[in-house]
């Protein structure tokens, strides 16, 4: 055997082609579970072992960390871990976060920039709103993200708003924008606007990438958007050395502003794009991928696709009505249970996926009632946690003065006697003097606006933080250079210090009863060591520290994962995975397809529109729902179902007549009944068994 043949042994010819194709940009097309993302890893071994490239020019992009981290483990495990080293698997949003960092200073930014999470921008929304109406609120903040997204300025906005609601956001947009700038953060949006802008801008920095990125590598491509699309455009350049996979039937981001026709859009952008498509399914029986078939067929098509499993027919795909949602959480974990059993299967190998977040709480009181360990993504985040704000809120603080909206919080978390009056004053002359809050609180003319008292205490506040800049290895206002990098003492030591002094634990006891105040203490010494740990383990120092965090509460909810337990996830989250055994829970008319909002009001031609493409949107989520399952597939749907105080008499979803089950005459609400006398047994055996520990 060759090389190459090792490197691409096991893949079928068309997944070989598409590894070994090198002459120019290439589009792997094809549905669920064929194999492109085992295209993506294979290739990356090709490039390092076999064509010699450096690990550091190669480069590829997931949807989200996990995905990455995934990659890595199967590049591992091809490769070692020597050859990889340098090599760069990434989010769109952390390579955001390293190419504003290492070119801050051409972007006007210092490099220690704040990264606003969804709250930060809402609240500085919200301030030039002036609107407490949270729907409102998130309708500007959503539009905003919308043109960010679409590369829009707030020139662009302006032009392109027809509605007063559009026009009044566009002039929020503006504000907005200067607001952050003033703070020296970003938001979300920017991690990629940013860089895309500046490549665009800027032909020395646009070279200097180019060079430094050799190959490209991007997976789920259906889900870009439009300034990632330019910002992978701008990365390739004239080249244009780069793989992307993609199934337009799995776009299921619209909704953030992710266009599928960026798919089609490569084809007419690069005439001589070698178009691969893949028809073997690997993953799943031929049920379960009829099934899908069946559903995706119903959407109108970018492009012609097959799929075919030579898995076999595997079991009947099952259905159930529940009476209630509660009924319906504790038949899927009794199932689990029994089939845990029935199967010698791990819990690993069973997911419960659920169109809307808020089904996982009664899902995880179910499970924790059987003694069924879990693990759950797409939740609330741990950096969510107001607790975890508080603190980082400090961090941030430490890390870059410009931040007010951490100033703002810190400085009132734990209470030192300073309120809205004093903040407004201090805000009213930092505006007039063109300063951040905290750069503020020190100017020699401070006290004329702010009474003795609280300045003592602004004071004691901001000399603290500054102490604190100093030994992290920074002065307020001065880049860091490896010099006082070196002399920087150790993150963990600095943590400690900064909880011991702001006396937060004596807060939380104060502020709560007894025992929220211990799990909000446990919270933070969590955050705490899990810092320690990254510093150590990843040589971070404090302000990588905070921008990594800022990451991760954005786009990972709440990974941290239990290594054997079953997996809860939202049907977004679940894109790209795979689990032998999959309980699709909800599966009734108004959660899927979900209801969504009535914002097309008035038009009824653009609502009917609207309506329909929201349809095919949601029956793309249901694809990616059937297409995670491997050897078993079980749909469940709730009679009734309560929504905040009322009680809804629901519908199966149309999803399920569209799967085209055969003898899907709907089976009896009665668990019991459908659970053979084996499976009973084994479920009881499972409720008995002692050693099961719940994940939480
Ligand atoms: N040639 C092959 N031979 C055997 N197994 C394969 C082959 N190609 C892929 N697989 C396996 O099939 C499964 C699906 O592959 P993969 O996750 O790469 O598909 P995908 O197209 O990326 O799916 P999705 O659209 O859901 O992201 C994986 O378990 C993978 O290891
Ligand atoms: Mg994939």
């Amino acid at each position: 055997m060759t090389t190459a043949e090792i490197f691409t042994a096991g893949l079928n010819p068309m997944q070989k082609e598409a590894v070994l194709y090198l002459n120019g940009p290439c589009l792997v097309l094809a549905g669920a579970g064929s194999g492109k993302t085992r295209v993506i890893t294979q290739k990356i071994a090709y490039l390092l072992q076999v064509c010699g490239y450096p690990a550091r020019g190669v480069l590829a992009l997931t949807f989200t960390n996990k995905a990455a981290r995934e990659m890595a483990h199967r590049i591992q495990s091809l490769l070692g871990k020597g050859p990889t080293k340098g090599l760069t698997l990434s989010t769109f949003h952390s390579l955001g976060v390293r190419m504003l960092r290492e070119e801050a200073e051409l972007l006007g930014l210092k490099r220690e920039f704040s990264i606003l999470d969804a709250e930060d921008a809402l609240g500085i929304i919200q301030d030039m709103l002036a609107t407490t109406d949270k729907g409102r609120l998130r309708g500007a903040a959503h539009t905003i993200s919308l043109w960010k997204n679409a590369l829009m300025g707030p020139d662009e906005a302006e032009r392109a708003a027809q509605t007063p609601t559009e026009l009044d956001a566009a002039r929020v947009y503006r504000s907005y924008e200067a607001t952050l700038k003033a703070y020296q953060a970003v938001d979300f949006d920017d991690l990629v606007k940013l860089p895309a802008q500046l490549l665009e801008q800027n032909e020395e920095a646009r070279l200097r990438w180019q060079h430094r990125i050799r190959y490209l590598l991007v997976d789920e491509y259906q889900d870009t958007n439009a300034c990632q699309y330019r910002l992978v455009q701008l990365l390739t350049g004239e080249r244009a050395m780069f793989t992307a996979v993609g199934d337009d039937d799995q776009a299921i981001y619209a909704w953030r502003g992710a266009t599928m026709e960026n798919l089609a859009r490569l084809t007419t952008d690069y005439t001589g794009i070698k178009v691969i498509k893949l028809e073997q399914n690997y993953r799943s029986v031929q049920r379960i991928l009829q099934a899908a078939n069946n559903v995706i067929t119903r959407n109108p098509k970018l492009f012609e696709k097959q799929l075919w499993s030579d898995l076999g027919v595997g079991e009947p795909i099952t259905v159930k009505p529940m009476d209630n949602e509660e009924a319906e959480a504790e038949s899927v974990g009794m199932q689990i249970s029994a089939g845990r059993f029935e199967r010698q299967a791990e819990w690993r190998d069973f997911a419960i996926l659920y169109r809307s977040n808020h089904q996982a709480r009664i899902l995880e009181q179910a499970l924790r009632s059987l003694n069924i360990p879990y693990s759950i993504s797409g939740g609330q985040s741990f950096f969510d946690k107001a607790e975890i704000r508080d603190i980082l809120s400090y961090l941030r603080l430490i890390a870059n003065d410009n931040d007010d909206p951490a100033f703002i919080r810190a400085v009132t978390t734990p209470k030192r006697g300073i309120g809205r009056q004093t903040l407004l004053a201090l805000g009213e002359y930092a505006v007039s003097k063109k300063l951040s809050l905290f750069m503020a609180i020190f100017e020699p003319d401070i006290g004329e606006y702010i009474p003795e008292r609280q300045l003592q205490s602004l004071l004691t506040f901001g000399r603290f933080i500054q102490n604190m800049q100093k030994r992290a290895g920074r002065r307020a206002g001065q880049p860091r250079d490896a010099e006082r990098q070196a002399q920087a003492e150790p993150a963990g030591l600095l943590l400690d210090e900064l909880l011991r002094v702001i006396n937060y634990e004596h807060y939380l006891y104060d502020m709560f009863e007894e025992k929220p105040a211990e799990t909000r203490w446990l919270n933070v010494l969590e955050l705490v060591s899990w810092l320690k740990r990254k510093a150590e383990e990843d040589g971070m120092s404090l302000y990588e520290l905070v921008q990594h965090i800022a990451l991760i509460s954005m786009l990972e909810r709440g990974e941290e994962e239990e290594p054997n337990a079953v997996k809860l996830s939202t049907l977004h989250a679940s894109k790209g995975l795979e689990y032998p055994h999959v309980y699709l829970v909800g599966v009734e008319e108004g959660l899927l397809p979900h209801q969504g909002r009535d914002d097309e009001e008035g038009d009824p031609e653009r609502a009917e529109e609207s309506l329909s493409t929201r349809i095919q949107e949601e029956r793309r989520l249901m694809y990616v729902g059937i297409t995670r399952a491997q050897r078993s597939l079980h749909l469940s749907w709730c009679r009734r179902r309560r929504r905040a105080r009322e009680d809804l008499v629901r519908e199966p979803s149309r999803f399920i007549e569209e799967m085209g089950l055969e003898g899907a005459a709907p089976q009896q609400a009665d668990e019991h009944a459908a659970l053979s006398p084996r499976e009973r047994l084994g479920m009881l055996k499972a409720l008995l068994d002692g050693k099961n520990k719940t994940a939480r």
